[in-house]
């Protein structure tokens, strides 16, 4: 999929001492349109790359003045751009290592320069936060950082099974600083738990007590929490304190609450299976995460994020996706959502050395997997993903991104409506 000047405007640094080699990616990366600075040796870089304010750092593993590691290490520090690293196969190990140590990824040479360009693109989705690009995720992540400093608010998930729910609570209790452990409580495994239950939340050295000093209780699927145990919730959400079971003094909570739920908790209210006071606290603040299918955006980047976690798992590089498997999986509905997409993924590639391709992710869907990718349908993944990354340079602003893409805003428009850009800005 060649894009004229798909790198356009972006700042890209460049550290590699072979003449040849920086020399070749130099021209055929600003042809692309990017504005690239190439530096020859680890010290030169160091000094002046910072103040560059690149928005990726390519850079040689292997320097005459220095190693990957070390550059890494001294360089990232002093920029926020995500490294990608060129290596020998000799130099995989080290590679792997710079992974882990947060380095963003890294290609083998020699490479093909449409494969290369493909990982920079992704490395430059912008706003491409810690949830995910599409703009629901980012502004889920936009409200959950503004709420990282209002611990004392709860805070209700509400989102079908599997679209990352915990993982949005996890991300909030990170966000703030002052943080104790993360409980998880499971309230559907309460209700036959008889007094145990309750001990085991509200005892002295109980789940409650253990998130009380600056903690998150997560009260997972909430609309299961048993009746029994509901008022004790309430006090707990209005006072910040709780009275241990067993009779010890009553004890300051400085932890915050988190729920999330599949079920309507406003509809089970109405119904009064679940108490309305209760409600209204833990909905302080309520956040819908929308199913994985309405996130487009997010398919390929969680499905690139699973087969990062994978090489760090393994110490082996990212196992390769084909475009095949990726057209499918943007196609799929996900019932099962992001919990469905992992799963595929890590099954695909614990089954397969070669490069993942639709039978081996979709091996439930028999011939239909092994379909060849139609050219409309590569057109326009092609044309979706780059009109997604011009609405999201511009802010969501379409003359201005119909202007980057070298066509009239009518035409920006009718293709934004026929490929479904259309609802959420991009
Ligand atoms: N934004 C994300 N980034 C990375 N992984 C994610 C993301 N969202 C979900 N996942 C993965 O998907 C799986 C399901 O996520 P999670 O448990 O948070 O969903 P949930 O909505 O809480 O599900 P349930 O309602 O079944 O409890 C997990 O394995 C999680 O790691």
């Amino acid at each position: 999929m060649a894009f004229e000047g798909s790198l356009r405007g972006c700042r890209l640094a460049l550290i590699e001492d072979d003449a040849v080699m920086g020399e070749s990616l130099l021209v055929r990366l600003s042809l692309e349109g990017a504005d690239v600075r190439w530096w020859t040796s680890g010290a030169e870089a160091s000094r002046s790359l910072p103040a560059f304010g690149p928005e990726v750092v390519i850079c040689d593993i292997r320097l005459p003045d220095d190693g990957g590691e070390a550059l890494f290490d001294r360089l990232a520090r002093h920029t926020p751009a995500p490294f990608l690293f060129m290596t020998a196969y000799s130099d995989i190990e080290q590679a792997v290592r710079l992974m882990r140590a947060g380095a963003a990824d890294y290609v083998t040479k020699p490479f093909e320069f449409g494969d290369f360009r493909t990982r920079l693109e992704r490395l430059l989705l912008p706003g491409a936060g810690a949830l995910g690009p599409s703009a629901a995720m980012r502004r889920i992540e936009a409200q959950l950082l503004r709420l990282a400093a209002r611990p004392a608010v709860p805070v209700l998930l509400t989102g079908e099974t599997g679209v990352g729910k915990q993982v949005c609570a996890r991300f909030l209790h990170e966000a703030d600083p002052v943080s104790g452990p993360f409980v998880v409580v499971d309230c559907a495994a309460l209700g036959g738990a008889g007094d145990g239950a309750e001990a085991a939340l509200f005892g002295e050295t109980g789940m409650i007590a253990a998130a009380a000093e600056g903690g998150t209780l997560f009260l997972d699927e909430v609309a299961e929490l048993p009746d029994r145990l509901q008022p004790r919730f309430l006090r707990l959400i209005d006072e910040r304190c709780f009275a241990p079971t067993g009779g010890g003094a009553p004890r300051p909570f400085k932890g915050r609450i988190v729920c999330a739920t599949h079920a309507d908790l406003r509809g089970l209210a109405k119904q009064g299976r679940f108490r309305e006071d209760l409600l209204f606290r833990v909905d302080a603040a309520g956040l819908t995460v929308p199913p994985l299918r309405d996130r487009q955006e997010d398919i390929l980047w969680l499905m690139h994020l699973i087969l990062r976690r994978i090489a760090t798992e393994t110490g082996r590089p990212p196992p390769a996706i084909t475009a095949g498997a990726e057209l499918l999986a943007l196609r799929h509905d996900w019932p099962g959502n992001v919990r469905e997409l992992r799963n595929r993924v890590e099954r695909a590639a614990a089954l397969t050395e070669a490069p993942i391709g639709p039978a081996d992710l979709f091996p439930d869907q028999g011939d239909t997997a092994e379909g060849f990718a139609l050219l409309a349908d590569t057109r326009d993944l092609a044309e979706r993903q780059h009109i997604r990354r011009a609405l999201a340079r511009t802010d969501g602003n379409v003359p201005e991104a119909a202007a980057l893409l070298g066509i009239s805003r009518s035409t920006l428009f009718d293709k934004m409506r026929r490929l479904g850009l259309a609802r959420d800005g991009g």
